[in-house]
This record gives structure tokens, sequence and C-alpha cells, in this order.
């Protein structure tokens, strides 16, 4: 048999980004080792095992002599395809990340985490094999010999059996107590019980139904209100017995109402013809509540039809409940979700249902993205200026240039969708490098609701709750009378709230890191939101003694209880990071608003996507926050904000108005906002971005460098300067080093250079060159990254 030589990407992030290593395979494992499969390799001078991704095979090799021999497979079926494989190479260049981070991201976490393999016997002759031993499925370990290992393979090609990964996973399982009905005669026992113990007669009466078998505590307690005391003294005169069950939990349990297509308006169905026609990517800009998602929706349909697949991200996606239920409510079965909120688990069943091609349609937040569908009509990316699609961790990606890169690998279409683009997307469709498509009008042709600034400088505007302007409270007195429903929008980017010494100034900081402590009233804790150092509140000054404290800035809570004392018979739904963190609570939260409540109070999470016919208020708190924040990005980023969330109100048959409360009226960002006036802030905002050299006329590359003493980490930033200013061309520009606002963060002193560049292979090459000797650096105490796309330079 002639020699298989299969080239492997090892675990080993400290050699060149694209080198991989020649691997003999053993004559057993010649049908096990193919493209994309993970491997065990020894590596290194002790020649321990370590994984490796297989990328291509070969039956030659020109280390032949020194090349080593695989030691097992880890997968018997590829977990990557081709096109991924492909594209980490291209990742692994464009972000500065090593290939194997790149792979590794790629695959659901399961993959990265403890699991077991399991084969499952689909053959019934088979089980009854010495390897089954009567058995269906059966735990695979590493210690598999090559010849199992072989014979696996085999049996997997002939589809004897299938392969799953599982992981010990507590969120999939859930431990349950239930209830169980006893060999009893329970009308005649209900005749014992005293009427006057309402709870257990209730409990009684529900098992008077034959069918019924069990029920769950949780059912019981949530449902009927029976609690543990209850249920205790049942099981204690031996009605029942309990019982502790395993239950599988289905992230998609909740039932969807089907929808079907709506008949598009002129402007849509126009917008929905360019998208299927283009030959671009496709810019869909189109004003809030223009009917976007049923423009996606067909499209996606359309590709659909034609056997194709359908990848549609959105931002973070437990925000965004809405726009998963629609997705689903248009194609039911045929759509994978997969966001933050699944376990290891849940995610990993959502990608094998995508693997295994029983889904068409995959909705998602960032990493979606590497979802590996084939054979993809249309990718979509709603809402597509958030810079939450950048990824800030190793590898640095973004998902716009990595969908934008599948969709030339596919020759599919690819559709940018926002009221707000980025300026980046924005100026590529002015160049016609993307197709720019707009909805100028809403659905119905309603009115863009009529923005009121609310001047918070001048006293006559304000009332004694210092937040809330008159004209707002006005108007949110109105729209409870006329029982309409308000959002309240407090903006809380570049905001905390700390303590500070009305006596001397003093505000605690964080011992580790340059920032103030941030105050956590509910928990009584003072907290670093950087590093994680807590302490309790106090309630005296440290410097000076005095114990006149204010604790200043504003949360939800307070605005909250400010607008309940005022408001009293109000339902006020608070949405922040505190109601939120439970799964599901985003959802529950906006359900209850939708049929129940008055006002929804919240942070950012509320500004995007919503789209509820009876709000036709909305009201900013703060709309300034955001601008103190020292990055070229302020202004569009409160632009975006202000445009989103004003267009909240009035989506439907009742108009809707807004109000933004401001301390800088004057502001081009927040007056165009309320004109709602993209095109004008696009052009100013470029005017200045040409000025600058900032992006889209530029790229920018942040590099940081941290160290424990900070005349080290200077030192090497200097040393950095030296080796990347001799390839920069002309116009391109070279700022730092300088230390971004926090300076020091868990002890380690902080620099950044900003590199502006055009196109320029050789600032490529030099920055890999960097990449490769990060590693050296980092035994000497350094960290060294390198952030492609930097979305924030703060
Ligand atoms: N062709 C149509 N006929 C009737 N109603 C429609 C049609 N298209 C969309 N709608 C409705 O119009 C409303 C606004 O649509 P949608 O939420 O998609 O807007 P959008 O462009 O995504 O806005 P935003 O950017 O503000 O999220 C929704 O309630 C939607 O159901
Ligand atoms: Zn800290
Ligand atoms: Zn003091």
């Amino acid at each position: 048999m002639a020699n298989l030589y299969a080239q492997v990407i090892v675990d080993v992030p400290t050699q060149q980004t694209d080198h991989t290593f020649d691997y003999i395979v053993p004559d057993a494992l010649v049908q096990a080792v193919v493209p994309g499969i993970r491997v065990a390799v020894p590596f290194g001078r002790g020649q321990r095992l370590v994984q490796g991704f297989v990328i291509t095979t070969s039956n030659t090799s020109s280390f032949a002599k020194q090349a080593k021999a695989i030691d097992h497979v880890l997968d018997f079926a590829p977990v990557l395809n081709t096109e991924l494989l492909d594209l980490s190479r291209w990742l692994a260049y464009q972000s500065f990340a090593f290939r194997i981070s790149c792979l590794q991201t790629m695959l659901p976490n399961v993959m990265r985490a403890k699991y077991h393999k399991i084969a499952v016997a689909q053959d019934p002759t088979l089980q009854k094999s010495t390897f089954f031993n009567g058995q269906n499925q059966l735990i695979l370990d590493d210690k598999l010999s090559l010849a199992t290992q072989r014979q696996i393979v085999i049996w997997q090609k002939e589809n004897k059996i299938t392969l799953k990964y599982q992981v010990q996973d507590q969120a999939k399982h859930v431990q349950q107590w239930f209830l169980m009905r006893a060999d009893l005669d329970y009308a005649e026992l209900l005749t014992t019980i005293n009427t006057r113990a309402k709870r257990q007669r209730q409990l009684i009466e529900l098992f008077c139904n034959p069918t019924l078998k069990k029920i769950s505590f949780t059912k019981l307690q949530q449902q009927y209100h029976i609690d543990r005391s209850v249920i205790n003294k049942a099981v204690n005169n031996h009605w029942f017995t309990k019982k502790q069950e395993i239950v599988l939990r289905n992230p998609n349990s909740e039932p969807i109402s089907k929808t079907t297509a709506k008949k598009l308006t002129a402007e849509q169905d126009n917008a929905l013809q360019q998208i299927i026609n283009a030959k671009k990517p496709v810019l869909l800009e189109g004003v809030t509540g223009s009917g976007k998602t049923e423009v996606y929706l067909q499209t996606i349909e359309h590709y659909l039809k034609q056997g194709k697949t359908a990848l549609m991200l959105v931002p973070e996606i437990s925000l965004t409940p809405q726009m998963v239920e629609q997705v689903r409510g248009r194609f039911g079965s045929a759509v994978a979700v997969l966001h933050s909120g699944l376990s290891k688990g849940e995610r990993y069943d959502e990608w094998s249902k995508i693997e295994a091609k029983q889904v068409q349609v995959v909705v998602g937040a960032r990493s979606a993205v590497f979802a590996p569908l084939t054979n993809l009509g249309v990718i979509i990316i709603d809402e597509e200026h958030e810079t939450s699609y950048k990824q800030n961790d190793n590898p640095r990606y973004h998902a716009r240039s990595v969908a934008l890169w599948r969709g030339r690998y596919h020759n599919c279409t690819v559709i940018l969708g926002s009221a707000t683009p980025s300026l980046e997307s924005r100026a590529r469709g002015q160049k016609g490098v993307y197709q720019l498509v707009q909805l100028p009008h809403r659905v119905a042709n309603q009115e863009l609701p009529p923005v009121e600034i609310v001047d918070m400088r001048q006293s006559e505007n304000l009332t004694e709750q210092l937040e809330l302007s008159k004209p707002l409270v006005k108007a949110i007195a109105l729209n409870l009378e006329n029982k309409e429903q308000t959002i309240l929008l407090l903006n809380r980017r570049g905001f905390a709230s700390f303590v500070l010494c009305r006596q001397c100034g003093f505000v605690p900081q964080c011992p580790n890191c340059d920032v103030s402590l941030t105050v956590h009233l509910q928990q009584h804790n003072l907290v670093c939101h950087y590093c994680g150092f807590k302490r309790a509140i106090e309630h005296q000054c440290r410097q000076c003694k005095s114990t006149k404290l204010r604790y200043s800035g504003t949360g939800t809570q307070k605005i909250e209880q400010q607008l309940q004392q005022m408001f009293t018979d109000a339902k006020i739904i608070r949405m922040d990071n505190d109601t939120t963190t439970k799964k599901g609570s985003h959802q529950r939260l906006l359900r209850q608003f939708a049929t129940q409540g008055d006002i929804l109070l919240g942070t950012q999470m509320i500004a995007k996507g919503l789209d509820f016919p009876n709000v036709t208020l909305v009201g900013v708190i703060n709309a300034d926050t955001g601008l103190n924040v020292n990055d070229f990005r302020s202004s569009e980023q409160t632009f975006q904000l202000l445009t989103q969330v004003s267009g909240r109100a009035g989506r439907s048959q009742k108009a809707g108005r807004v109000f933004i409360q401001t301390y800088n009226p004057d502001n081009a960002a927040i007056i165009l906002a309320a004109q709602q006036n993209y095109e004008l802030f696009y052009q100013r905002e470029m005017q200045f971005r040409h000025q600058a050299a900032y992006p889209p006329y530029f790229y920018l590359i942040k590099v940081t460098v941290s160290h424990r003493y900070q005349a080290q980490a200077l030192k090497m930033a200097y040393n950095i300067i030296k080796q990347i200013k001799p390839v920069l061309k002309t116009r391109e520009q070279l700022l730092g080093p300088t230390q971004p606002p926090i300076g020091r963060i868990k002890q380690r002193y902080y620099y950044q250079i900003i590199i502006k560049y055009r196109q320029n292979e050789q600032l490529f090459t030099a920055l890999h060159q960097l990449l490769n000797e990060v590693q050296s650096y980092q035994k000497r105490g350094f960290l060294v990254a390198i952030d492609n796309e930097a979305q924030q330079l703060e």
C-alpha cells in the first residue's frame, strides 16, 4: 500500500500561523483520516500527544524521514467541512490569530470541552457483535485499538452506526421531582379530607382524573400554588410516592404560532426583486418600521424553494426574541437557532441538526456565522451596524467580514440590513461595492414620529425628580390616560454610578485598575467591572471620614421607583442586566409588556428591533452619556441609538412621538437623530472621518501591549513601532503609544498603538511576524494583541 501522509495543524499556538506538520497515517487508519477530522499526534521534544486538525492528505511528503505517525483519531467523520477549513486560513491571516484558534472557534463548545463520543448501533445484528455486546449504544474512549478505530469508520460509512457527542451537561438534563400516582381510590380518599384543607383537596382532586399518572413538583407549585409542605404531608400519608426523574430540555419547546407571507408593498417588492437579482452584496437601508424583516423572510423563502439554505445573523439573539419567533413562525422545524443562552448540549444539538442537513435555515448571533450550512442561497446580517458583530477576544473576527467571505465562496446573496448603516457599509454602497437598496417609507406610509429635544439645562423643564422632565412626564400621563404604551430608554453606555464624597471629593477606586468602583445597591457592594474586585459599600469616606456621601448616577431601579410614585396605577416593566439574567427572561418580560404593560423602562437592550403596535411614546432619559466617550465612533453610535429607539414609536395605526432629554441640545448627532436624517448625518460624519483619517477612509489595526511594569510595557510598545513604521506607505499613519482611558487593568499597564492603513501586504507580513514572536514575549510577562477592524479605540 502506498504511504499516506496527513497535513496537520497542531494545538500548540507557538508555530507559524499557517504551518502544517506532516504525519504518517497508519495503514489501519487510511480510511479514517480525511480532511476535517481531529487526531492525536505526538509533538515536540517530549513527544507528548496533542490534538490537531487534518487539513489535507497526500501520498508524498518532503518530511517523510522525520514524520511521526498519527496516534489515534478523535473523530470518525469530519467535524469541519472543506469550506470551513479554507475559511480558517483566511481568518487566521485577516484577524492575526493562530490557525488553530480559528479552527477551534468554528466548532461548537461541546467539542472543545469534556465530552463522550457515543456509537449507536443502527443495525440489530451489530448489537449482537462482541463489540456492542448486546447494547445498542456504547461510549467510545480514546484507548481504542487502531483496528477498532478502522472498524468504526467502516461501519459508519455503511450506515450501520451513527456517532454523537455528549457532554455531561447539567443544563441540558434537569432533575425534577415528581409526585406519582399510588394504587388508591382517590375519589374515596377525597371524602375523608376536611373541607377546610383546601390545597390538599385540590391535590387529590387532580388525581381523581385516572389518566394522571404523575405531576412535577414545579408544576404543582407554579400552576396550582400547592407548596412543598402540602406535598410532603401527602407523601407522608402514603397517598402518593415521589420520584426524581431526568427531564430533557428542549430550547425550542415553546409553541410558535404559524405565520404566512404578507403581501409585499410596492417598495418591499421592488427591494426583493433587486436583492434576488443582485450580483454583489446588498446594503438594505430601510427606515425603522419599513418592513425589512418581511423582505428577509421572503428572500429566504425564495432560496428555500430553490433547494438552498439560509443563514441569518441578528445581534445577540436573546435581545430579539421577536425576530426568532418570526423566522420560526414562518419556517417552523426547518430552523435551527444558535445563541449564547443555550447550554452547551443544546447548542450541540442545534449544530448537529445543521450538520446533518435536517434544517435549512439558521438564525443566530455572531458565532453562528460559522454554521456548517452547505449550498447557501442567502446570508442576512440584520442591524449590520452593531459593533457586537466584532469579537473582541481571540480570534478577533468581524462576523460581517466572515459573512462576506462565505458569500463569495458560495456565490450567494448577502444582505446587510439596517435603518442606520455603519459608515463603512454605507460608503461601500455609495461606491458601488455593495448594491444600495432603500426602503425610504414605513410599511403603511406612517410618518416617522416627530421628535422633541428637551433641554435639561433649562430649569423650567425640570421636575422634582431631576431625571424626568416636565414635557416627558406630561406625555407619559397622557399616554396612560389613552391606554397607549410607552418605552423609556436609559442610556448606559460609558455610564457608571459611583460614590462621591461631598466633603472632599474622594471617589473609591479599584486597587487593581484605574477605574472608580461601581455601586451595586441591591447587593450592597462596590464592584470593579474590569477585574471583578468587590467590597461592601461604606458609609464613611475613606479619606476624610465624612459621612456625607453621594451615590451618583442614575439607575433603572431608581427611575422605576420615581415613575411608580408618580403613576401609582401604571404597570412598569423594567429590563436591564439585573432583571434579565435568567434564561428566557427577555422573552417573558417582553411578553408581559405586550399583554399588560404600560411602560417599558430599560437600557440599550430595548432600543432595537421591538415592534409593538400600541407603543406611541418613546422617551430617552439621557441622550448624552455616549457622547462623552472618547472614541471616533461615539457620534455614530449615539446617532444610531437615538434613531433606533425613536423608531419604536408609532409603527402601526396610531401616530407616535418621541422626547429626547439632553444637556447637549446643540449636538449634531442628537439634532440629526431627532430629524431622523441619516443622509445628512452620513455626509457630515464622512467629512469628519476624512479629515481625521478614520474608517471608512482608512482601515484600523490596534496593537495593545501590557505588562506588570509600566516602563516595560512602554519599551515594548516602542519596539513594535520600530518594527512596523518602516513598512508604512505615505499617508498611512501610526499613532501612539498612548495609554488607553483605563491605563491599568488587573495590575497590568496597557499601551496601545493605532495603525491607519489602506492596502498594505507588507504591513500584514510584519504584523504576522510580530504575532509569531508573541509567544516568546509571553514568557517574559508581556501580552500583545493585534486587533484588525477594531471597533473601539478606547
Ligand atoms: N407587507 C406588509 N404588509 C403589512 N404589514 C407589514 C408588511 N411588512 C411588514 N409589516 C409590518 O410592519 C411592521 C414593521 O416591520 P419590521 O419590524 O420588519 O420593520 P423593520 O424595517 O425591521 O424596522 P426596524 O429597523 O425598526 O426594526 C411589522 O409589524 C410588520 O409585521
Ligand atoms: Zn479592578
Ligand atoms: Zn471625603
